[in-house]
């Protein structure tokens, strides 16, 4: 029995509904009165394709899905779930290339709201240690693998380390606390119980030093402003000058003449609590590590070396820029990391919020120059975290760190704590797709500098290959580019290039896979490969043929790499261009 249908006006979720219900065996199908706007076809009980762009005759049909069948887990193509759903429906074109990042809260650890979560889209699963217990994030990361292995998801893990910074631990009331203009409050490291009216209480006893009579202590980069009237030991006796609020582990910066004071405090990048949840990262396999409050690049290679030596998989490390201090020494930490999290909510409380954009774009040029991952983060849809819908202003900034070519966008509070987190991750979704294919038609990735990366012949060869490959991609208007890699750096190298159609990387390393879910336009595919690179082409090639997510007559750009074997004793790297038939 075929059973087929083609009608008008549904989305992908509805898709991914359809195929997640079938993977789950879930009797229950109920596909009545739903209407999709792509064909769909069951054959048989058990089988069943997505084809696109099919004529539109609105039917509704019942599906008969047998409990338990394997539907979309057949074949070797090693194409995450969500991926070949996206590529049946919207076609090469049609993939969404900057990638999402969500953070996980108890707004969204369940099983079900992870997989809500990953059908949305989220390509990378962030934990932030500063909350919960260890034993929270082990359940999460839990739930993730299982949901990957068993749902043929490819969701990654970050590790996000809490880092060493001077906050508020109590400022006399369990959440946010007003404060008014011209009221006086006590700053100290004295510790006490319970609420006390008009006081804060410093998590580090020094916390003051440098600090003067006349300084202003900013809180969390404008919530509220206050003036030192008096010091006397630690202790600091404030006035509010700018009224506003007080929030629960609030931070401050502290301006003197309009200027920020550096205060040179000597905490490490890494903690003894972070060191502790790094080993914990790594006893639970995740992909990544972020590193909160990197100064210098020696912190990212320390943590990169223990990896190397403690880790049995390749875990990448990332450097969150948040501080003064990293955005001086930006280029080493840059080139020491394996990329790099624009964390705006602590660099807008170390430097005045009207030079975020800038530094942002500054930061996100300077990843892609060193061919470094970038992520935007912080506040991108903050008023999601109450409302259900953004605000403009919101969309204009996720549009913008869109066009500005960032590899990724991040969720924090939104999908941690917020109401709408499935929502907000839609949002991103439907803002980066429109952006993107705007930037497509203007052509605005011959606004990127070609800056050159390699030094040794073998690299800049490398680096030209992918260069050219992308320039003819574009120029050709082909609609899919191949590369087959071990360690991911020519998707990179091509990635960096933002070409128009989709990067398809096959490679046969589970790390390399995982951590290239976070690199702009590049879906990874596990497979088999073998040193014939010939064969890994047309093996793919068929594999993705008898997928149908290409057909005949579309064109295929293949760049490959084939290192110096015994028989064939040189290295051999090539662009080719591939017509189905
Ligand atoms: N694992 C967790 N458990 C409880 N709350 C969390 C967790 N992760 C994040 N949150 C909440 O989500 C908010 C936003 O997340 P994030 O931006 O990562 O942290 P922060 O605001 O501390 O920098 C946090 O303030 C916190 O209230
Ligand atoms: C991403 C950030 O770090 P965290 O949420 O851990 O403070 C940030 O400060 O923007
Ligand atoms: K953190
Ligand atoms: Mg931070």
């Amino acid at each position: 029995m075929a059973m087929i249908f083609k009608s008008m006006s549904a989305s992908t979720s509805d898709l991914s509904f359809v195929r997640q219900s079938c993977i789950s065996g879930n009797p229950s199908l109920d596909l009545k009165n739903r209407a999709f706007n792509f064909g769909f076809c069951c054959k048989g009980e058990e089988k069943w394709k997505v084809k696109y762009g099919v004529a539109k005759v609105r039917a509704t049909v019942e599906l008969g899905v047998k409990k338990g069948s394997n539907v979309a887990l057949e074949g070797t193509l090693g194409l995450d779930l969500v991926s070949e759903g996206e590529l049946m429906v919207k076609g090469f074109r049609g993939l969404r290339k900057t990638k999402l990042v969500c953070t996980v809260g108890p707004a969204c650890s369940s099983l079900e709201d992870l997989e809500k979560l990953a059908m949305g889209g989220m390509n990378v699963a962030r934990l932030n240690m500063c909350h919960g217990s260890r034993e929270w994030h082990r359940d999460v990361i839990r739930k993730i693998k299982k949901m990957n292995e068993e749902k043929g998801f490819s969701v990654s893990v970050m590790i996000d380390t809490e880092g060493s910074q001077i906050h508020v631990v109590d400022h006399g009331a369990p959440s946010s606390v007003k404060v008014e203009e011209d009221s006086t409050w006590l700053f100290t490291t004295e510790h006490f119980e319970g609420s006390r009216p008009f006081t804060v209480q410093a998590n580090y006893k020094g916390f003051s030093e440098g600090i003067e009579v006349g300084d202003e202590l900013v809180i969390d980069g404008g919530m509220a402003c206050f003036v030192v009237i008096e010091k006397t030991g630690n202790d600091l006796h404030c006035k509010c000058i700018d009224a506003g609020l007080f929030l629960p582990g609030a931070k401050f910066s502290c301006w003197r003449d309009g200027k920020l004071v550096r205060r040179n405090y000597k905490f490490p990048t890494l903690s003894t609590k972070d060191w502790a949840d790094i080993n914990f990262g790594i006893a639970e396999g995740v992909d990544f590590f972020a590193l909160s409050f990197v100064n210098h690049a020696d912190s990212v290679k320390d943590l990169k070396n223990y990896l190397s030596s403690k880790s049995p998989k390749s875990i990448k490390v990332l450097a969150k820029v948040e501080s003064l201090e990293s955005l001086n020494n930006l280029e080493e930490i840059v080139k020491a990391s394996d990329g790099i999290v624009v964390a705006r909510g602590d660099l807008g409380v170390e430097i005045p919020l009207e030079q975020i954009p800038t530094v942002q774009e500054h930061i996100v040029r300077i990843c892609r120059q060193q061919n470094k991952p970038v992520i935007v983060a912080s506040q991108l849809l903050e008023s999601m975290v109450e409302y259900p819908t953004p605000t403009r202003a919101e969309v204009a900034d996720v549009s913008e760190a869109v066009r500005q070519y960032a590899d990724a966008l991040m969720l924090s509070g939104e999908s941690a704590i917020g109401s709408f987190g499935q929502k907000a991750l839609a949002v991103l979704d439907m803002t980066s797709s429109r952006m993107e294919s705007w930037s497509r038609e203007e052509n605005r990735q011959n606004l990127l500098n070609n800056h050159k990366l390699g030094a040794s012949l073998p690299d800049c060869i490398t680096e030209q290959i992918c260069n050219c490959a992308v320039e003819m991609a574009n120029k050709l208007g082909v609609d899919a580019i191949f590369v087959y890699t071990k360690h991911g750096y020519m998707a990179s190298l091509l990635s960096r290039n933002r070409p128009d159609p989709p990067i398809f990387a096959f490679t046969n390393d589970e790390s390399t896979r995982m951590a290239l879910n976070l690199q702009w336009g590049v879906v990874p595919l596990l497979v088999d490969l073998s040193d014939d690179a010939e064969s890994n082409i047309s093996k793919s090639v068929e594999l993705m043929k008898s997928k149908e997510l290409i057909n005949k007559g579309d064109v295929v750009l293949v760049v490959s790499d084939v290192a110096p074997t015994r028989t064939t004793p040189m290295a051999l790297q090539s662009i080719q261009v591939k017509t189905i038939i």
